[in-house]
């Protein structure tokens, strides 16, 4: 059974002053892939609520389903059961509400250079004429630190250079919720823990709607201000838990790795016990 998220920490989100009102709610959602030989279950019965400006993290072991629920809410995959609304209105298939930042590297196209891949989807959109296109796209790739690298085509950037890029590629977007779909994990330690805290660093300055998924308990922990635990396959809601206290800097101490371990044991070990 799902621990009652009360009982974890106090439900702070909601009198947060930095999240606004309900955004993005997820009812009941059971998501199935048909195979030709078999059904799969990914999800069952996952409801959330995710509110403006927060930092919504889905967490969960390898297989519970989170890149499927992501991929639902961006309209990629239709629930069986259950609906996901954005603003009141039932999500019903991909749009430019909702952009996703992937972890593959290969998500930006090769032949064109770094501004030219951020200004094409604004274009694609028709949201804005070609010099406010670029204009913006020069506006979030100095946002990520790499107004220098404008000109330059991906193969010349690093992993994480790329990860930028998405991102400045999402942002420009200005959607109403950015998902990322484990963005940092093919990062290495050092490049990673620096991408989170810079992906904090954004959003203390434009305040966006994150959806964000892991299996990094430290990670839902320091780029989240709420988690959602996801049960094994096929996932369920285990509890939902406040964590906008922490910070990089919170790692070494008592209180964060009481947490992670408090996490580790709602995932796995009470699991195993029932
Ligand atoms: N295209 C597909 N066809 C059939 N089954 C799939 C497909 N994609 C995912 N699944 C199955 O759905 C379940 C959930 O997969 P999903 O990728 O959403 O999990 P996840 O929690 O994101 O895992 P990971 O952290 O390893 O990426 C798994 O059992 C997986 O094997």
């Amino acid at each position: 059974m799902a621990a009652n998220p009360q009982a974890l920490y106090s439900r702070q989100a909601e009198t947060d002053a930095s999240t606004s009102g309900k955004l993005l709610s997820a009812k009941n959602v059971t998501l199935e892939y048909r195979t030709p030989e078999r059904l799969v279950r990914a999800t069952h019965d996952v409801s959330f609520d995710v509110y403006g400006a927060d930092r919504f993290v889905l967490l969960g072991p390898s297989g519970c389903g989170k890149s499927t629920l992501l991929k639902a809410v961006a309209g990629f995959i239709e629930p069986v059961a259950g609906s996901i609304e954005i603003g009141g209105e039932r999500v019903r298939g991909p749009g430019a509400d909702r952009i996703v930042v992937f972890q593959e590297f290969d998500q930006l196209p090769p032949w064109k250079t770094v501004v030219q891949n951020v200004i094409f989807p604004l274009r694609v959109a028709r949201k804005l004429s070609r010099a406010e296109a670029r204009e913006r796209a020069l506006h979030y790739l100095d946002k990520v630190g790499l107004a220098k690298f404008a000109d330059a085509y991906p193969h010349t950037l690093s992993g994480g250079m790329k990860q930028r890029v998405a991102i400045a590629r999402a942002l420009a977007m200005q959607p109403r919720v950015l998902l990322m779909d484990e963005p940092f994990a093919a990062l290495d330690a050092l490049t990673r823990r620096r991408m989170q805290e810079e992906l904090l660093r954004l959003w203390s300055d434009e305040r966006f709607t994150l959806l964000f998924v892991t299996h990094s308990i430290e990670e839902a922990l320091i780029v989240g201000n709420r988690i959602l635990l996801l049960t094994p396959h096929p996932g369920r809601v285990r509890a939902e838990l406040n964590s906008h206290q922490y910070t990089q800097e919170s790692m070494g101490r008592g209180e964060f790795q009481q947490s992670v371990a408090r996490i580790h044991r709602l995932l796995f070990e009470e699991e195993i016990a029932q």
